[in-house]
């Protein structure tokens, strides 16, 4: 209860983006050629107080000595200091309003430019606790009020003393005068507010660490605009993900753990535990097994196309929604596949190594130009498509093959059966996703099918070729080269050993799964899955998803978003409105979407709604998941 409580928060690096005495330096300073030099030592000044190192009033005398500031550097302060107001205190405007009687901005820093600042979210100045200057006929300040108890050593305590709030007292703040509040025994707790700036001295005192004022709102349950901290997701990235995803997560409030590998089963179950957000690559496998761990799991991003390493039913069932980034690495791939074909046309790959070893093959001898050639590709989809315009603007004939009718794009050729493809080209490129039933897609018969002298190139998933096939077939002739990028067994990290029994055969060209892996490629996987991720969880909006129900959402407006993720089975949506209905809801907007497995519902409801809603909600029968948005 309001009455029962006092908030106790600090100005400088709290209430605001920034020291209020370094941004006048800052302003006061302008133009000036010793500007730099002034500004380290008033930062030093700053900090060394801050953290305990150096009495208060010592380093208050001497910043002001080293500050030619007057009023009218005040007015610029003060303007810079109102859009500098912390985001998180920005985003939380009732709680001002609710309990300004119970707020007190207790500071070091300077009523001069804290009451018009504070005011902005309605506090008043009667609230504020803080030194003022003093300034001479022109309007230079001239130092301090010695007489005003924050100006002294230990002030916010002695002030405390002063004030015998009645209640329970809880300090928010960055500084180590702060928790000196709660160590004289003036405050229930402290709370290290690190939105702004973390100071570990201040961190390791404190009773709650509050990366934010959501944070605090949240751990008192009071009113608040984000139902659930940011902080509180935490983020597991995996296998080297770009950076890009990090700083992104980073910028929204997430706590990020970054690993440059993949984790095996154990390894990722025992890591899930309280992971919200888990981002990988086609390496980690997650499995139903890992997934009865993921207590807290609520999105998984594939930062890749393939999404054949992941459970994504038992994902579905656990209410856990999956992204991938269907577009951002195909032309990589399609790249590379290109180089390949002229590669292996020309022989290239036994010429290079012979050239290593000393030898000089100048010779026309099975090297052939790629115009004209046949191209059948096996997997009409992003990749696959893209393949066949670029190849025929090089002058190859272009054939495919797919399980689902597609489009053909140009001039090229549908075939109705593997086998007709097989049979009619000179290279066979395969771009299908690595599902259970294309496991030895490509085998002894269909290997043996193909055109004497034929190559084959694999860019898709390991398990689609049987290797040992593939070896028989180049060896006996019948293939005349081969590309393969991608293994049934590939080493988990960079250290592991790579082992195949295509080692060391003429014309072929292993890489390590690098079909994907460009710097532009990896540079907007990132960005994508992160952004997909970030929406779902502040929206709900499921577009692209490839295991959810693709819902795209409105923004909310003044509402409360009630998702509800469920088994699919009929009369739920009826069971959820009668629940509404019974507690006279008033409904703004309604989306409902399923697939095999789930349905997702969403509903928006106006603000105020009775706890037992959610309840009853969370209890239905058949309920997977269930958040609120607001
Ligand atoms: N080497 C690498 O680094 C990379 C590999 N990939 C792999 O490439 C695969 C394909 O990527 P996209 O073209 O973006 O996928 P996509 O889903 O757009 O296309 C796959 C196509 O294959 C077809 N297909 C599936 N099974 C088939 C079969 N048995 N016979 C004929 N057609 C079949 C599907 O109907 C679909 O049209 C991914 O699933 C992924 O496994 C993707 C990116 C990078
Ligand atoms: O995008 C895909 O499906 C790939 O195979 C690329 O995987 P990677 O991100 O390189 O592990």
């Amino acid at each position: 209860m309001a009455e029962n409580k006092n908030f106790i928060i600090d100005f400088d690096s709290t209430f605001t983006k920034v020291e209020g005495l370094e941004a006048l330096a800052e302003i006061a300073l302008h133009n000036k050629p010793n500007k730099k030099k002034i500004l380290e030592k008033i930062e030093t000044l700053t900090e060394k107080a801050m953290q305990g190192d150096i009495s208060f009033r010592e380093s208050l005398e001497k910043r002001l000595a080293l500050l030619p500031a007057n009023k009218d550097h005040l007015k610029l302060l003060i303007v810079r200091l109102q859009k500098q107001i912390s985001t998180s205190f920005n985003r939380n405007p009732t709680f001002f309003t609710q309990y300004k009687n119970s707020i007190y901005i207790v500071s070091s820093g300077f009523k001069d430019f804290i009451i018009p600042v504070v005011e902005r979210l309605g506090l008043s100045a009667k609230n504020v606790y803080a030194n003022t200057f003093t300034y001479d006929k022109e309007g230079n300040i001239t130092g301090f009020d010695e007489d005003n108890i924050l100006s002294t050593n230990n002030g916010k305590v002695k002030l405390l003393q002063q004030l015998d709030l009645q209640g329970d007292v809880y300090v928010v703040g960055d500084g180590y005068t702060d928790y000196e509040m709660k160590a004289a025994g003036l405050a229930n707790k402290f709370y290290a507010f690190t939105e702004n700036v973390a100071r570990e001295k201040v961190m390791h005192k404190a009773d709650h660490i509050t990366p934010s004022l959501d944070e605090f709102l949240y751990v008192h349950q009071m009113n608040r605009t984000l139902s659930y901290p940011k902080n509180r997701i935490k983020v597991l990235l995996l296998e080297n993900i770009h950076a890009d995803a990090k700083k992104i997560f980073e910028e929204e409030g997430y706590q990020i753990e970054s690993l440059s590998t993949a984790l095996d089963e154990a390894e990722l179950a025992e890591k899930i535990k309280d992971v919200s957000i888990l981002g990988i690559r086609s390496k980690s496998l997650l499995t139903e097994k890992v997934l009865k761990q993921a207590k807290r799991l609520i999105g998984v991003g594939a930062f890749c196309i393939g999404t054949n390493q992941i459970d994504l039913e038992a994902c579905a069932k656990k209410g856990v929604s999956v992204f991938n980034a269907p577009f951002s690495n195909t032309r990589s791939v399609v790249e590379l596949a290109i180089g390949e074909i002229i590669f292996l046309l020309r022989n290239l790959p036994t010429k290079m190594q012979a050239m290593q070893d000393g030898n000089w093959q100048k010779s026309a001898q099975n090297s052939y130009e790629i115009r004209g050639k046949k191209l059948g590709i096996i997997g009409y989809g992003n990749i696959g498509a893209q393949l066949s315009v670029l190849a025929e603007n090089m002058g190859l004939d272009v054939y495919y093959y797919d399980i689902v009718d597609k489009l053909p794009l140009g001039n090229v050729t549908k075939c109705k059966s593997l086998k007709q493809l097989l049979t009619t080209c000179d290279i066979i490129s395969l771009h299908v996703e690595g599902k259970t039933e294309n496991k030895n897609l490509l085998g002894e018969e269909e290997l043996n099918a193909m055109k004497k002298g034929s190559i084959l190139l694999n860019l898709s998933r390991g398990e689609v070729v049987d290797l040992n096939a593939l070896k028989k077939a180049l060896e006996s002739g019948n293939l005349a080269g081969a590309g393969i990028d991608v293994f049934p067994e590939e080493p988990k990290t960079n250290q592991e050993k790579f082992t195949s029994v295509l080692q060391g055969m003429p014309n072929v060209i292993l890489t390590p799964h690098i079909g994907g892996s460009t710097i532009e490629a990896q540079e907007n996987i990132a960005n994508f899955v992160a952004n997909k991720i970030i929406k779902y969880v502040n929206t709900g909006s499921s577009t692209s998803s490839v295991n959810f129900p693709n819902l795209q959402l409105p923004q909310l407006q003044d509402a409360h978003r009630l998702l509800h993720i469920h088994y699919n089975r009929p009369g739920i949506l009826a069971e959820i409105n009668s629940i509404f209905g019974q507690h006279n809801i008033n409904i703004d907007g309604q989306y409902l979407k399923t697939n095999q497995q789930i349905g997702y519902v969403i509903t928006d409801v106006n603000k105020a709604y009775d706890e037992a809603v959610v309840n009853k909600l969370k209890s239905l029968e058949g309920t997977i998941k269930f958040r609120v948005l607001y």
